[in-house]
């Protein structure tokens, strides 16, 4: 579904990602790991063309993505939701997800905010309620569900569980499980080993804006060097 090829991205003259590769294949929630500073966020920016690659490949569903405007990726079928998660604070849970809302595609599932209300049982109770009165989780999961709204193919989540309270990631998980059970195809980047294993069929981890290990959560565990090299545990 995506193909990253040998992209080298950049700010100004900082060279961060260099020579980067990965696929991303339909139905499969991949983790992107890697400690602070490592490239993730840049990673993602380069795939929805927030940051634009000066070399390299990234193709989606056959059409290389380099060089198009972000807001023609999200229109392809690409929902990135940043690490800065961004509500509309005045306005109320169910008016965030009809602002996020985009036709249905044949290639993705496509929810309604009832199915949405399913699979986020606090935004159903707050349906109502304004953006600004949420908790940090809460405007994580309504982050997430409005990006649902556009229907995506593959959804990219930057650190979704950073800053969250332990029983709101525990949510978390399940949450991306129930996507995956829908067929959406997931990357999440991660700094948090237990929460990528928990969710993710495969490990990415990069260091210095270059892989270092591509492969099961199994091979990870056979290599406990790799993991005490680029992963803070
Ligand atoms: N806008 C920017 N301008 C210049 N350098 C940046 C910018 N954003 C990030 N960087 C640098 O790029 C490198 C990769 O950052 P990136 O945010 O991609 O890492 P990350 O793995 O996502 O880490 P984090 O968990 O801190 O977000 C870091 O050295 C960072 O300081």
């Amino acid at each position: 579904m995506l193909s990253v090829e040998r992209i080298h991205s950049y700010y100004g003259k900082a060279h961060i990602l260099s020579d980067l590769t990965f696929e991303v294949r339909r139905g499969e929630v991949v983790a992107l790991l890697g400690r602070n500073g490592a490239g993730k966020s840049t990673t993602m920016k380069s795939v929805m063309q927030l940051v634009r690659p000066r070399k390299g490949g990234v193709i989606f569903q056959g059409r290389d993505l380099v060089g198009e405007p972000a807001f023609r990726v999200a229109k392809w079928g690409i929902g990135y939701v940043p690490e800065d998660r961004r509500i509309f604070t005045d306005l109320t849970v169910l008016e965030n997800l009809e602002v996020g809302r985009q036709p249905a595609r044949t290639d993705a599932p496509h929810w309604t905010t009832d199915q949405l209300f399913d699979i986020f049982p606090n935004l159903a109770e707050r349906r109502a309620n304004r953006g600004k009165h949420m908790s940090g989780g809460e405007q994580q999961m309504l982050t997430i569900a409005r990006t649902l709204m556009g229907n995506p193919a593959l959804l990219l989540l930057d650190e979704p569980s950073e800053g969250i309270a332990p029983v709101i990631v525990e949510q978390m998980v399940a949450t991306i499980l129930k996507l995956k059970d829908q067929g959406l195809t997931v990357m999440i980047s991660e700094q948090n080993l237990h929460f990528a294993r928990a969710v993710a069929d495969r490990a990415i981890i990069i260091e210095g804006g270059e892989k270092k290990f591509d492969g099961s959560f199994k091979d990870l565990e056979a290599h406990p060097e790799i993991r005490d090299a680029y992963l803070s545990v």
